[in-house]
């Protein structure tokens, strides 16, 4: 029997990725999606994936799993990192490249962050993907956020360029979801 989990977010791309890496590779879990866009709190990633899960067990009143993407420019010390989102709204694709003109390294790491929430009261606990690569001039797709600059190391696509199958195939989602399904594999049935 797969093993059904809740999965909050507000985001349809995120949860259409995530039910096709689960169904192309991670088999054994089906999720329900529940569309709640919960306040994101300033932090780390960490932090703010955290405080996420935290606020989602309580509103779905079990287990639940969120997710934080985050863009990380090496230039930048990290940042945008989790506020990506709000970066991505105002100034674009276009904006991100120019944020990089002048410095010496286009290098950005996707991050992302599932946290799995036992109930509402209980810690969550944080499984990180990373997919290292860099910012370029939009090519490709533009459907999914931007993926359209952002090319993984020794890839010569940009992940809007890539089929649903490469993109799963080396994601920063995909690392993420593989250990969260690790533990969820290992846990009781009943938990
Ligand atoms: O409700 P939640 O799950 O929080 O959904 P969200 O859209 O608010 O998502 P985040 O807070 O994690 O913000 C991440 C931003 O990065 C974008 N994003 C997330 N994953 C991406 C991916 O794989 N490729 C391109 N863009 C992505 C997404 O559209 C957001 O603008
Ligand atoms: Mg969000």
């Amino acid at each position: 029997m797969p093993r059904t989990l809740v999965f909050v977010t507000g985001n349809p791309n995120k949860l259409r990725e995530t039910r096709h890496i689960l169904s192309s590779g991670l088999e054994g879990f089906e999720l329900e999606s529940r569309d709640l866009d919960i306040p994101e709190l300033q932090g780390t990633t960490a932090d703010v994936s955290r405080e996420k899960c935290r606020r989602a067990a309580e509103l779905v009143g079990g287990p639940c799993i969120t997710e934080d993407t985050a863009l990380c420019f090496e230039a930048l010390g990290g940042l945008p990192g989790p506020y990506i989102k709000w970066f991505f709204k105002s100034i674009g694709h276009d904006g991100l490249n120019k944020m990089l003109d002048g410095f010496s390294t286009r290098a950005a790491t996707a991050l992302c962050t599932f946290a799995y929430s036992a109930g509402p009261g209980t810690e969550p606990l944080l499984f990180e993907g990373r997919t290292e690569g860099e910012i370029v001039a939009a090519r490709g797709d533009g459907k999914f956020g931007w993926d359209p600059i952002f090319q993984p190391a020794g890839k010569d696509k940009t992940y809007a360029e890539m089929t649903p199958e490469e993109k799963d195939g080396l994601s920063h989602r995909y690392r993420a979801l593989d250990k969260l399904c690790e533990y969820l594999k290992a846990l009781p049935e009943n938990d």
